[in-house]
């Protein structure tokens, strides 16, 4: 694909389409004179000028002419269907819809935009912004190639992407990797705390705690070998893993805890759709 035949409306620069955004432009996955950005607030598009993208305050100010291959929705899942009839043209001049919404699956798109509209589906999440992001893609039968093409180039530059084919999927990823992120800085800010509390300086503590995680995340994912073999060989036998390993495994507190949180993600995600 040319870069002249790629161009995006942005349409919402809020936590996660700032975190999708800062990645497209730094990989240059598409030209920053290609990218229209509407965002209603103030404080938030203003900080957005360095990246030289077009920026609107509503889709009212959008050219007349232009023609994307995607609009992507990054708007919350309840005002969606307030906001989507401003983008009609677009689609109906060629666009495929890209929502980053959760709960909200592509049939209601289908219904707001006309039967055979193309939509994709994407669970992104905000390590998007470092370019480490999992981007889960979902297109309908109406995903013309080159706008596949185009969600996947995008996507990659978010970090590692994958598609699934069963749609109904959408509200467990959404439980485990786009809520996820949240769930280990939560672990991070506890072992931040309980670093604290056993006497580190609190710099000290915070240092070894994101390095911790950073550098356990990328053993899992370069090794290869599995998450319990690595743990296995942290602990000794006898050791102090093994005497921490001890209270979060007791009665399977972490992982009871963990299947817990992701299940209300998981409802939660069901109702918004
Ligand atoms: N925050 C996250 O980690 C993730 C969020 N999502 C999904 O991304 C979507 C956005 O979520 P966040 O970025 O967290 O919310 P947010 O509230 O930070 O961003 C939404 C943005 O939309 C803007 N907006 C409101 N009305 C608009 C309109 N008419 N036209 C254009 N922009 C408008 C708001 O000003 C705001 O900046 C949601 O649907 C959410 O389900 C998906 C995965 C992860
Ligand atoms: O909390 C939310 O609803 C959004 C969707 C996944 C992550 N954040």
């Amino acid at each position: 694909m040319t870069d002249t035949q790629k161009s995006i409306i942005l349409v919402g620069c809020g936590n996660m389409g700032r975190a999708m955004l800062e990645s497209w432009v730094a990989c240059e996955t598409v030209k920053p004179e290609n990218i229209h950005v509407v965002e209603p607030v103030e404080a938030l598009s203003s900080k957005l000028t360095k990246f030289n993208v077009n920026i609107h305050s509503s889709a009212t100010s959008l050219p007349e002419d232009l023609k994307p291959t995607l609009v992507i929705m990054a708007i919350k899942p309840q005002m969606m269907f307030e906001v989507v009839s401003e983008y009609q043209k677009y689609i109906d001049g060629g666009a495929a819809v890209l929502s980053i919404a959760a709960g909200v699956g592509t049939k209601k798109f289908e219904e707001a935009y006309g039967a055979s509209t193309a939509v994709v589906r994407v669970m992104p999440n905000t390590p998007a912004a470092v370019a480490k992001g999992m981007m889960v893609i979902y297109a309908n039968k109406f995903v013309t190639e080159h706008q596949a093409a185009l969600v996947e180039e995008l996507m990659r530059a978010n970090g590692a992407a994958t598609t699934i084919d069963d749609e109904a999927l959408m509200d467990a990823v959404t439980a485990v990797s786009g809520s996820g992120p949240a769930y280990i800085f939560h672990m991070i800010e506890a072992l931040i705390e309980a670093g604290i509390t056993a006497g580190l300086p609190d710099e000290t503590a915070k240092l070894l705690a994101e390095q911790t995680v950073y550098g356990a995340a990328c053993y899992a994912r370069e090794s290869g070998a599995g998450a319990t073999t690595l743990r296995e060989q942290v602990t000794s036998p006898n050791g102090t893993t093994a005497a921490a390993l001890s209270v979060l495994m007791e009665e399977d507190a972490l992982k009871n805890l963990m299947a817990k949180a992701v299940a209300a993600a998981k409802k939660r995600s069901e109702e918004l759709g």
